[in-house]
């Protein structure tokens, strides 16, 4: 996809979404071909590490970090998504009395690697069956950007399970859930961590967290597109 074709999204029901729930689907990222791209690129040379999460209890399956240059898709969604998702994080960042985000990916890379965050966090996430990703937030070090997206690169009709689920904890309430049926080449953009949520008494502060359901069976692919680097 090109940047004017993210620009053409619904950003205003996106921005409503995720004020509400702390996600919301963004509608097609990825033709089927770059999908079939994108996700090939995981045999290839093109990443700086790979993590096998049982090593390390974040759940079954692994997934790769892209060393710099990023693909051609993974670039331009990264940078074409990001001021989109910045508008939102800079309303959240007002409603929360917290420091607002630069207006270009640019910027807030600048931001990242000046705080000693230089490397590149786009992934690839790969799941077999009785794979599944313990609920965790995607921070880096001190520079943390509030929202992130994830690309689905596999054809729902290929797996079973394998839902991509939030939590969402509410100060002294019980946590809430939400599950996002995503289609293919479809995206989601979601809170990473904290964001401010409309209450009868004004705002207050919810926690996030993010995983996948295990894979019942078949295979899944995502593409994770996170916005600060990292340490
Ligand atoms: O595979 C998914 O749907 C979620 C992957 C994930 O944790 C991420 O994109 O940060
Ligand atoms: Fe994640």
């Amino acid at each position: 996809m090109r940047s004017a074709d993210i620009d053409a999204l619904d950003w205003e029901r996106i921005a409503a979404e995720l004020d509400t729930y702390g996600v919301g689907r963004t509608g097609r990222l990825l033709s089927d071909e770059d999908c079939d791209e994108v996700a090939a690129f995981y045999e290839k040379d093109r990443f700086r590490s790979r993590v096998v999460m049982a090593r390390h209890g974040f759940g079954s399956g692994e997934y790769k970090y892209f060393a710099a240059p990023l693909p051609r898709q993974v670039a331009t969604l990264r940078e074409a998504v990001y001021p989109h998702a910045a508008a939102i994080a800079n309303r959240w960042a007002a409603r929360l009395g917290t420091p607002t985000f630069p207006e270009t990916l640019h910027g807030m890379l600048e931001r990242c690697h000046a705080a000693g965050q230089e490397k590149p966090t786009p992934l690839l996430l790969k799941y077999g069956e009785g794979d599944y990703n313990c609920l965790h937030q995607d921070l880096y070090g001190e520079v943390a950007f509030p929202l992130q997206l994830v690309v689905l690169l596999t054809d729902p009709a290929e797996f079973e399970g394998g839902e991509l689920v939030l939590t969402e904890q509410r100060p002294r309430m019980q946590s809430r859930a939400e599950v996002v049926p995503l289609k293919r080449g479809e995206g989601a953009l979601f809170t990473t961590s904290i964001r401010p949520k409309a209450g009868s008494k004004g705002d207050y502060r919810v926690n996030m967290r993010h995983g996948v359901s295990r894979l019942r069976s078949g295979e899944r692919m995502t593409l994770g597109v996170i916005f600060h680097d990292a340490a």
